[in-house]
């Protein structure tokens, strides 16, 4: 059997990932993908955006972040998928990973190489990194994780160029070639980008990344949480309300996530008046928020994002009969006042 192909879509928080792959899985094309969907918390939103008819083919990896706590799920997700191929129970041609926005890409890419069975069925094709033009300069300047996925890109997109002058967006490129020479860099509006510009590239090239990282094939990087280059884990502590598995994180984590959720529906506008208010004191701290509402006055599904002090919201697809209407929120960033949200939530409720 020839090897899979595994495209892997990285980029910080909100950079454009799953807005990228919802494009490439509605286009009109002749392959068949499989996504391994790795999202933070226990709440997967991004299965709520991603609609697409082959949803049996999306995997959902919520645990943890597939570059630290779960790898051995990676492992696992990526063998069951190819016995899958192999037994005629699944059919696709390519695996795509999206993962976290706080995910080194290293460790993830190391797992094609360390591990004989998955070096024997998979291939990494490239590793894509989205780069947000709008929140790219502070990103870089503050998060490791943010220089790492740069670091390690095979193709870079820039998303959100729109937001910028054409001097930001020559400026963040000419950072982005002194950080990685190798990689091309193009701008990409809202995930418009066809399909060979992403899968098929053949652009992963081990040596670049043996440069970026000496111990990348040695078992111990492979295996120990702590990163190489002293990269301390920086994921979000997982903070749930009720059962994971024992999944959680006990790093001195600075980046925090806690999920709101509700039966009852929201009031648009004590909600909306809420957000807005809450954007303006903590948006600098508000890395990344996201969810799908249950609102009061439609039968659709709202979901809504954003990053720092971008917000948006967009009508979903309806609830289906027999669906419990609950609101999920996730909201990840630096010391957020639980308290404080948690309250003007309950405050915003019909
Ligand atoms: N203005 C603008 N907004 C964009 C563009 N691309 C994506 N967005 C918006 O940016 C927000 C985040 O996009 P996502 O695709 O969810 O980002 P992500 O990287 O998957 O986010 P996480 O997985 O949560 O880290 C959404 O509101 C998108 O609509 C773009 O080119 N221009």
């Amino acid at each position: 059997m020839s090897l899979i192909p595994v495209t892997i879509l990285t980029g910080f928080l909100g950079s454009g990932k799953t807005t990228l792959l919802k494009r490439l899985l509605s286009e009109a094309h002749g392959q068949k993908i499989a996504v391994i969907e790795n999202e933070f918390g226990e709440e997967n939103i991004d299965s709520d955006i991603l609609v697409t008819e082959s949803k049996e083919q999306i995997l959902q990896m919520s645990n943890g972040c597939i570059c630290c706590t779960i790898r051995e799920d990676l492992r696992a997700t990526l063998q069951l998928l190819a016995a899958k191929k192999r037994e005629g129970q699944l059919d696709f041609d390519r695996i795509v990973i999206e993962t976290t926005g706080v995910a080194d890409p290293g460790p993830v890419a190391q797992t094609f190489f360390m591990d004989e069975e998955i070096a024997a069925t998979c291939l990494i094709d490239s590793i894509i990194t989205l780069v947000d033009a709008k929140h790219a300069g502070r990103q870089l300047d503050e998060r490791q994780e943010a220089r790492r996925q740069v670091g390690f890109a095979d193709q870079i997109f820039l998303s959100k160029t729109d937001l910028v002058s054409a001097e930001e967006t020559d400026a963040l490129t000419h950072r982005l070639k002194h950080m990685n020479p190798r990689a091309p860099i193009r701008a990409v509006h809202f995930g418009a980008v066809a399909l060979e510009e992403v899968l098929d590239l053949r652009g992963f090239n081990l040596n670049a990344k043996l440069d970026i990282d000496p111990d990348f094939l040695k078992e111990e990087a492979a295996h120990g949480h702590d990163h190489a280059h002293g990269a301390h884990c920086d994921h979000p502590a997982h903070q749930h309300d009720h059962g994971d598995q024992g999944r959680h994180h006990h790093h001195d984590d600075d980046v925090k996530s806690f999920v709101y959720r509700s039966q009852r529906p929201f009031d648009p506008v004590k909600l909306e008046d809420f957000l807005e208010a809450i954007v303006n004191i903590y948006g600098p701290r508000m890395l990344r928020y996201k969810g799908v509402l249950h609102m009061r006055g439609t039968d659709r599904k709202v979901i809504f994002q954003g990053v720092h002090q971008l917000m948006g919201s967009d009508l979903g697809p309806p609830w289906a009969d027999g669906e419990e209407r609950i609101s999920k929120m996730v909201f990840i960033g630096l010391d957020l006042p639980r308290d404080i949200f948690q309250q003007g939530l309950e405050q915003s409720l019909a």
